[in-house]
């Protein structure tokens, strides 16, 4: 047990990265090849959506990933894609869903409602079904905030979470296949 490696004050370091080495720390791959993605982008401000998705598939193909494996579904706003990425998880197709969004603050609290819910239903689904289930939304006070992370100055959000559901999905497939992780639930076949 960690606890249990002795500090020695002028060998501190070496005992602890014994330790450290004693243990599997076990990562998800980044490569794609074979894993089956499905990305759903809100139309919503698509003119940042569709960047998002961009940034996405090229992350995807950069890592080896197929279009034959990658489905790209629309949905009207950030709103809907709760229930659809949990269609598409319990379909038992995909070994993630990565959720695109780009929710901009208006003049009402319409925001906090739309944010709110795409964060709370996606959280929801991943957990209600096992598959990964990865929030690539967008929640942003100004477009020009928006644009900075969809392929500006800060970044594209559509590519770094395309990653994040390629990790995610090797590293459930890894854990599953040795037995250390429950197989994805509530699926429908
Ligand atoms: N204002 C934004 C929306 N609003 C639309 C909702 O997502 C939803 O489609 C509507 O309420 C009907 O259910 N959606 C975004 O993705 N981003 C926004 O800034
Ligand atoms: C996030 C939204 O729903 C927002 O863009 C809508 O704008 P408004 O709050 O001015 O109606």
């Amino acid at each position: 047990m960690p606890g249990s490696c002795i500090r020695h004050s002028k060998q501190a370091a070496r005992p602890m990265l014994l330790c450290r080495a004693a243990y599997e720390h076990i990562v998800g791959s980044l490569v794609a090849a074979d894993v089956n993605v499905g990305i759903i982008v809100g139309r919503f401000n698509d003119l940042v959506t569709k960047l998002l998705l961009e940034g996405a598939l090229e992350a995807i193909h950069r890592h080896g990933g197929n279009r034959e494996a990658t489905d790209v579904v629309w949905v009207p706003g950030s709103f809907e894609l709760p229930v659809v990425a949990k269609a598409m998880a319990k379909s038992g197709k995909y070994d993630a869903v990565l959720a695109l969004g780009a929710v901009v603050r208006g003049s009402t609290t319409h925001y906090d409602a739309v944010a709110g819910a795409a964060a709370s239903g996606l959280l929801s689904a991943g957990a209600d079904t096992g598959v990964p289930i990865i929030f690539g939304v967008l929640t942003c006070e100004t477009m020009e905030q928006a644009l900075d992370r969809a392929g500006g100055k800060l970044g594209n959000k559509g590519g770094e979470t395309a990653l994040t559901a390629i990790e995610m999905a090797n590293l459930l497939k890894s854990l599953r296949a040795s037995g250390k992780a429950a197989a994805a639930w509530g699926l429908s076949k």
